[in-house]
């Protein structure tokens, strides 16, 4: 690795593309960008260079923009700013591994062949991660591209953890949890013991709350359990997808309600979590700006949901050493932090309200120095995990 040769990293979620490039051996973040607001409203594009500073931004005011016409625009943007830059590698988050693909690993016509089966069991993502992969590899088919799936993490969690008390010969098809938002863990995993290092060795949930939101325990660094299963629309009340549901709610709504799979698919991850909760947006902050009661009876839920899992999980780890939060919402929200936190009072978490309600820009401890579990703000960081396995695999290829 060249002080210009570069990684480019994709990471296209269900609402937005977001994109960096790191450079060097140290591979150093030199440029990063994202476009916002997908499907509705005005789509946003912004990216700013290793200071900070906004190197490019355009507004889409003319109608919704759709992943394809959002990576057509990415892919023009970073050839006309690529500056010298040669690129070694492609790394894309890839959603769902399935049982097969539980490493990084190169990607090519056959390996996205296989992938594209797996697209009913995360209908909302791997289009969207598949449909770029194909882009680069008809525009620079010699540039190597490696996915990474958030999958991967939890591969090892305990088999108890992943089996469903379904009879074997649907287990063996690979109907079982998985476990998703890996590679955020995953840095997660590898940044606390730096930031503590006590941590290395603790029980710790983690708690990625963005527009998808799950939580994982880990026993020093490993996967032990995650709310996210099969899918990604289990566990807790996301922007639009309900989490956990009652199985028996998906019989009564196709056989009473005459619902079509399409209709509950579409009912469950776009219609309902903090938007069909509310009835007014997926937004946290719209929410929290809100005076509508049901802007509230939505965030209470999703407060009550991360309780209930949380306890859960400290059970599945036999106790609990820290909590941690991550995501838009986790990073972001001052008040949802301080209700979980003092739901959580039981468990032995005291928050201090100042480090709280300073909002740390980085990985911060926000608990008071007595807690007997420690509170952590750490902002995700997928791309550069991402980054560090598509490096990996050129390296050893
Ligand atoms: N300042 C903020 N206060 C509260 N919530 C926020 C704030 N900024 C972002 N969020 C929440 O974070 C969500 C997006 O999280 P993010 O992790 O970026 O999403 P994605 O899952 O698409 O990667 C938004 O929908 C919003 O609810
Ligand atoms: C797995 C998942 O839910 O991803 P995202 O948070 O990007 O929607
Ligand atoms: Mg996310």
């Amino acid at each position: 690795m060249l002080a210009n040769d570069s990684v480019i990293v994709i990471n296209a979620g269900s609402s937005s593309i977001k994109f960096s490039m790191y450079s060097g051996p140290a591979l150093d973040l030199t440029m990063r960008g994202k476009i916002e607001n997908l499907y509705s409203g005005v789509a946003h594009f912004i990216a700013q260079d290793a200071g900070d500073s906004v190197v490019g931004e355009r507004h889409w005011r003319d109608g919704p923009l759709d992943h394809e016409g959002g990576m057509r625009f990415l892919i023009d943007f970073a050839q006309t700013h690529l500056d010298g830059h040669r690129v070694v590698a492609v790394g894309h988050r890839i959603v769902h591994g399935g049982v097969k693909h539980s490493r990084p690993q190169l990607l090519n016509a056959a390996v996205l062949d296989e992938l594209e089966k797996l697209i009913p069991l995360a209908p909302l993502h791997l289009p969207h991660n598949l449909a770029p992969v194909r882009s680069v590899l008809a525009m620079a088919p010699h540039v190597p591209q490696i996915g990474c799936f958030d999958t991967a993490f939890h591969v090892g969690q305990p088999a108890e953890a992943q089996e469903f008390a379904l009879p074997s010969h649907i287990t063996d098809l690979g109907v079982r949890r998985y476990g998703f938002h890996g590679l955020s863990y995953e840095y997660i995993a590898s940044v606390l013991p730096q930031a503590e290092p006590g941590l290395a060795h603790a029980r710790v949930v983690a708690a990625h709350l963005g527009n998808g939101a799950s939580m994982c325990a880990m026993d020093a660094g490993r996967s032990m359990a995650s709310t996210m299963g099969f899918t990604a629309v289990d566990g807790l009340p996301m922007g639009t997808r309900c989490g956990a549901l009652d199985p028996g709610v998906v019989l009564y709504l196709m056989q009473e309600l005459d619902m079509d799979v399409a209709a509950v698919q579409k009912l469950m991850y776009q219609q309902s979590g903090l938007l069909g909760v509310s009835g007014i947006s997926s937004d946290m902050r719209t929410l929290e700006q809100s005076d509508d009661p049901r802007a509230r009876t939505a965030i209470d839920l999703m407060v009550y949901r991360i309780g209930r899992e949380l306890g859960s999980l400290a059970a599945a780890l036999g106790g609990l050493d820290a909590l941690v939060f991550s995501g838009g919402i986790g990073e972001n929200s001052v008040a949802l932090r301080a209700a979980v936190c003092q739901d959580a009072a039981w468990l032995g978490v005291q928050l201090d309200a100042d480090a709280n309600a300073a909002n740390p820009r980085g990985i911060a401890r926000i608990s008071k120095a007595d807690s007997k579990v420690a509170v952590w703000v750490v902002p995700a960081n997928e791309e550069l995990m991402i980054a560090r396995h598509a490096l990996e695999v050129v390296e050893a290829a």
